[in-house]
Protein backbone atom coordinates (compact mmCIF):
# COMPACT_ATOMS: atom_id res chain seq x y z
CA UNK A 1 0.00 0.00 0.00
CA UNK A 2 3.52 2.25 0.44
CA UNK A 3 4.10 1.70 -2.94
CA UNK A 4 2.27 5.10 -4.83
CA UNK A 5 4.14 6.98 -2.05
CA UNK A 6 7.73 5.47 -1.85
CA UNK A 7 10.33 5.70 -3.29
CA UNK A 8 11.39 8.93 -1.45
CA UNK A 9 14.60 10.08 -3.18
CA UNK A 10 16.71 12.87 -0.88
CA UNK A 11 19.03 14.71 -3.26
CA UNK A 12 22.33 16.28 -1.84
CA UNK A 13 19.80 18.02 0.84
CA UNK A 14 21.51 20.36 3.23
CA UNK A 15 20.20 22.28 6.33
CA UNK A 16 22.03 25.36 7.65
CA UNK A 17 21.05 26.84 10.72
CA UNK A 18 22.75 29.84 12.51
CA UNK A 19 25.78 30.13 10.11
CA UNK A 20 26.50 26.47 10.09
CA UNK A 21 25.25 23.64 8.55
CA UNK A 22 23.91 20.89 10.68
CA UNK A 23 23.06 18.51 8.06
CA UNK A 24 24.70 17.04 4.54
CA UNK A 25 25.04 16.92 1.96
CA UNK A 26 22.99 13.57 2.20
CA UNK A 27 21.66 11.97 -0.65
CA UNK A 28 19.39 8.56 0.16
CA UNK A 29 16.41 6.80 -1.45
CA UNK A 30 13.92 4.83 1.10
CA UNK A 31 12.02 2.15 -1.08
CA UNK A 32 9.62 -0.60 0.13
CA UNK A 33 8.58 -1.51 3.33
CA UNK A 34 10.24 -2.42 6.85
CA UNK A 35 11.57 -0.39 9.31
CA UNK A 36 14.32 2.32 8.51
CA UNK A 37 16.21 3.24 11.92
CA UNK A 38 18.18 6.35 11.50
CA UNK A 39 21.29 6.03 14.47
CA UNK A 40 23.84 7.94 15.68
CA UNK A 41 25.47 9.73 18.09
CA UNK A 42 23.26 13.04 20.07
CA UNK A 43 23.90 15.99 17.74
CA UNK A 44 24.47 13.59 14.70
CA UNK A 45 21.69 15.10 12.88
CA UNK A 46 19.07 12.47 13.03
CA UNK A 47 15.85 14.62 14.54
CA UNK A 48 16.65 17.21 11.73
CA UNK A 49 16.49 14.40 8.76
CA UNK A 50 13.45 12.91 9.90
CA UNK A 51 11.97 16.61 10.56
CA UNK A 52 13.24 17.20 6.74
CA UNK A 53 11.45 14.13 5.55
CA UNK A 54 8.30 15.14 6.84
CA UNK A 55 8.46 18.60 5.66
CA UNK A 56 9.12 20.20 9.01
CA UNK A 57 12.27 22.19 7.70
CA UNK A 58 13.48 24.85 5.08
CA UNK A 59 15.93 23.04 3.39
CA UNK A 60 18.71 25.14 2.57
CA UNK A 61 19.79 23.16 -0.44
CA UNK A 62 18.49 19.51 -2.14
CA UNK A 63 15.65 18.09 -2.90
CA UNK A 64 13.33 15.76 -1.29
CA UNK A 65 10.63 14.20 -3.63
CA UNK A 66 8.20 11.36 -3.06
CA UNK A 67 6.74 9.53 -5.98
CA UNK A 68 3.35 10.49 -5.37
CA UNK A 69 4.09 14.58 -4.84
CA UNK A 70 4.29 16.15 -1.64
CA UNK A 71 0.58 17.29 -0.69
CA UNK A 72 -0.46 13.31 -1.14
CA UNK A 73 2.51 11.62 0.70
CA UNK A 74 2.11 14.72 3.84
CA UNK A 75 -1.74 13.73 4.33
CA UNK A 76 -0.73 9.68 4.44
CA UNK A 77 2.35 9.88 6.87
CA UNK A 78 2.10 10.94 10.95
CA UNK A 79 5.40 11.49 12.40
CA UNK A 80 5.67 11.30 16.88
CA UNK A 81 7.98 13.57 18.68
CA UNK A 82 10.24 12.56 20.91
CA UNK A 83 8.35 15.01 23.64
CA UNK A 84 5.10 14.48 22.98
CA UNK A 85 3.08 17.60 22.30
CA UNK A 86 0.47 17.49 25.23
CA UNK A 87 -2.89 19.22 24.58
CA UNK A 88 -5.81 20.35 27.48
CA UNK A 89 -7.60 16.86 26.55
CA UNK A 90 -8.55 13.79 27.86
CA UNK A 91 -6.70 11.37 26.69
CA UNK A 92 -8.93 9.86 24.90
CA UNK A 93 -10.14 13.18 23.15
CA UNK A 94 -5.97 13.46 22.51
CA UNK A 95 -6.25 10.27 20.52
CA UNK A 96 -9.38 10.69 18.87
CA UNK A 97 -8.27 14.77 17.83
CA UNK A 98 -6.97 13.87 14.26
CA UNK A 99 -9.95 12.62 13.48
CA UNK A 100 -11.93 15.03 14.43
CA UNK A 101 -9.86 17.31 12.65
CA UNK A 102 -10.79 14.89 9.39
CA UNK A 103 -14.51 15.53 10.30
CA UNK A 104 -15.36 12.21 12.10
CA UNK A 105 -18.34 12.58 14.32
CA UNK A 106 -17.15 12.87 18.05
CA UNK A 107 -18.92 9.89 18.91
CA UNK A 108 -17.21 7.27 16.44
CA UNK A 109 -14.21 9.31 17.07
CA UNK A 110 -13.75 8.32 20.49
CA UNK A 111 -14.83 4.66 20.09
CA UNK A 112 -12.10 4.76 17.22
CA UNK A 113 -9.63 6.06 20.20
CA UNK A 114 -10.37 3.68 22.87
CA UNK A 115 -9.93 1.05 20.33
CA UNK A 116 -6.67 2.03 19.15
CA UNK A 117 -5.28 3.25 23.08
CA UNK A 118 -6.21 -0.54 23.76
CA UNK A 119 -4.02 -1.55 21.03
CA UNK A 120 -1.18 0.52 21.94
CA UNK A 121 -1.72 -1.25 25.24
CA UNK A 122 -2.67 2.26 27.01
CA UNK A 123 -4.83 0.07 29.84
CA UNK A 124 -5.52 0.51 33.31
CA UNK A 125 -5.75 4.45 32.66
CA UNK A 126 -8.17 6.51 33.20
CA UNK A 127 -8.77 7.52 29.20
CA UNK A 128 -11.08 10.25 30.35
CA UNK A 129 -8.39 11.89 32.39
CA UNK A 130 -6.24 14.98 31.08
CA UNK A 131 -3.33 13.82 29.33
CA UNK A 132 -1.15 15.85 31.49
CA UNK A 133 -1.58 12.94 34.00
CA UNK A 134 0.34 10.35 31.57
CA UNK A 135 3.37 9.26 32.82
CA UNK A 136 6.47 9.37 30.30
CA UNK A 137 5.62 5.71 28.76
CA UNK A 138 2.08 6.24 29.04
CA UNK A 139 2.42 9.87 27.13
CA UNK A 140 4.62 7.97 24.76
CA UNK A 141 1.93 5.35 23.91
CA UNK A 142 -0.50 8.16 23.31
CA UNK A 143 1.80 10.01 21.05
CA UNK A 144 2.19 6.55 19.36
CA UNK A 145 -1.90 5.71 19.08
CA UNK A 146 -2.70 9.85 17.82
CA UNK A 147 -0.40 9.18 15.25
CA UNK A 148 -1.44 5.52 14.48
CA UNK A 149 -5.23 6.57 14.33
CA UNK A 150 -5.40 8.02 10.98
CA UNK A 151 -4.05 4.75 9.49
CA UNK A 152 -1.03 6.55 7.80
CA UNK A 153 1.08 4.88 5.46
CA UNK A 154 4.67 6.33 6.99
CA UNK A 155 5.21 6.44 10.45
CA UNK A 156 8.21 8.68 11.67
CA UNK A 157 9.28 8.42 15.21
CA UNK A 158 12.11 10.52 16.73
CA UNK A 159 13.89 8.55 19.81
CA UNK A 160 10.29 6.99 20.82
CA UNK A 161 11.87 5.26 23.73
CA UNK A 162 14.11 8.01 24.67
CA UNK A 163 14.07 7.77 29.06
CA UNK A 164 11.73 4.88 28.93
CA UNK A 165 12.02 1.87 31.27
CA UNK A 166 12.61 -1.70 29.10
CA UNK A 167 8.80 -3.02 29.88
CA UNK A 168 8.19 0.22 28.26
CA UNK A 169 10.17 0.32 25.42
CA UNK A 170 9.69 -3.61 25.28
CA UNK A 171 5.76 -2.68 24.92
CA UNK A 172 6.25 0.23 22.08
CA UNK A 173 8.85 -1.86 19.79
CA UNK A 174 5.88 -4.65 20.33
CA UNK A 175 3.34 -2.03 18.72
CA UNK A 176 6.03 -1.11 15.87
CA UNK A 177 6.65 -4.12 15.02
CA UNK A 178 3.31 -5.39 14.28
CA UNK A 179 2.24 -1.77 12.63
CA UNK A 180 5.08 -2.62 10.53
CA UNK A 181 3.93 -6.80 9.50
CA UNK A 182 0.56 -4.95 8.95
CA UNK A 183 2.32 -2.79 6.11
CA UNK A 184 2.97 0.46 7.83
CA UNK A 185 6.43 2.09 6.72
CA UNK A 186 8.33 3.24 9.64
CA UNK A 187 11.67 5.40 10.01
CA UNK A 188 12.56 6.07 13.56
CA UNK A 189 15.66 7.46 15.04
CA UNK A 190 17.31 6.02 18.11
CA UNK A 191 20.96 6.37 19.19
CA UNK A 192 20.32 3.12 21.33
CA UNK A 193 22.01 0.25 19.09
CA UNK A 194 20.23 -2.40 21.00
CA UNK A 195 16.69 -1.12 19.87
CA UNK A 196 18.53 -0.71 16.30
CA UNK A 197 19.25 -4.48 16.51
CA UNK A 198 16.15 -5.54 17.41
CA UNK A 199 14.00 -3.50 14.91
CA UNK A 200 15.89 -2.13 11.66
CA UNK A 201 15.79 -3.75 8.27
CA UNK A 202 18.09 -0.74 7.09
CA UNK A 203 19.85 1.10 8.84
CA UNK A 204 21.00 4.96 8.09
CA UNK A 205 23.79 5.70 9.93
CA UNK A 206 24.73 9.52 10.98
CA UNK A 207 27.86 10.83 12.66
CA UNK A 208 28.23 14.66 12.61
CA UNK A 209 25.64 15.70 10.14
CA UNK A 210 26.72 13.32 7.90
CA UNK A 211 25.33 10.38 6.36
CA UNK A 212 28.16 7.70 6.57
CA UNK A 213 26.09 4.55 5.87
CA UNK A 214 22.34 3.20 4.32
CA UNK A 215 22.54 -0.22 4.23
CA UNK A 216 20.46 -3.20 5.46
CA UNK A 217 21.04 -3.79 9.06
CA UNK A 218 22.13 -7.22 8.93
CA UNK A 219 25.04 -5.88 6.17
CA UNK A 220 25.67 -2.99 8.58
CA UNK A 221 26.05 -4.40 11.83
CA UNK A 222 27.85 -7.38 10.37
CA UNK A 223 30.69 -4.93 8.96
CA UNK A 224 29.97 -1.01 9.38
CA UNK A 225 31.86 0.59 6.87
CA UNK A 226 33.51 3.78 8.56
CA UNK A 227 35.27 3.37 12.20
CA UNK A 228 32.79 5.78 13.46
CA UNK A 229 30.02 3.84 12.91
CA UNK A 230 32.41 0.63 13.89
CA UNK A 231 32.41 2.60 17.60
CA UNK A 232 28.92 3.22 17.71
CA UNK A 233 28.13 -0.08 17.59
CA UNK A 234 30.96 -1.38 20.13
CA UNK A 235 29.42 1.04 22.38
CA UNK A 236 32.88 3.07 22.59
CA UNK A 237 32.93 7.06 22.79
CA UNK A 238 34.45 8.27 19.79
CA UNK A 239 35.19 11.99 20.02
N1 LIG B 1 17.38 25.39 14.44
C1 LIG B 1 18.65 25.11 14.74
N2 LIG B 1 19.56 26.10 14.88
C2 LIG B 1 20.86 25.83 15.18
N3 LIG B 1 21.33 24.56 15.36
C3 LIG B 1 20.47 23.56 15.24
C4 LIG B 1 19.09 23.76 14.93
N4 LIG B 1 18.47 22.55 14.88
C5 LIG B 1 19.43 21.64 15.15
N5 LIG B 1 20.61 22.24 15.37
C6 LIG B 1 21.90 21.56 15.68
O1 LIG B 1 22.07 20.55 14.70
C7 LIG B 1 22.71 19.41 15.26
C8 LIG B 1 21.87 18.17 14.99
O2 LIG B 1 20.70 18.23 15.80
P1 LIG B 1 19.64 17.06 15.81
O3 LIG B 1 18.63 17.40 16.88
O4 LIG B 1 19.14 16.82 14.46
O5 LIG B 1 20.52 15.82 16.28
P2 LIG B 1 20.09 14.41 16.88
O6 LIG B 1 21.00 13.41 16.25
O7 LIG B 1 18.63 14.22 16.73
O8 LIG B 1 20.47 14.60 18.40
P3 LIG B 1 19.82 13.95 19.76
O9 LIG B 1 20.15 12.48 19.70
O10 LIG B 1 20.60 14.67 20.83
O11 LIG B 1 18.35 14.27 19.75
C9 LIG B 1 22.89 19.71 16.73
O12 LIG B 1 24.22 20.16 16.92
C10 LIG B 1 21.90 20.83 16.99
O13 LIG B 1 22.32 21.67 18.04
Amino acid sequence: MVTNLLPLRITDLELRRAGRRILGPISLTLEGRGITVVLGPNGSGKTSLLRAMHGLERLSAGRIDWACGEAVARARQAFVFQTPILMRRSVLDCIAYPLVLDGVGRRAARAAARAMADSVGLTGVALDAPASVLSGGERQKMALARALIRQPQILFLDEPCANLDNASTREIETVLLRESARGVRIVMSTHNVGQARRLADEIVFLFAGRLHEAAPAREFFAGPATPEARAHIAGDLPT
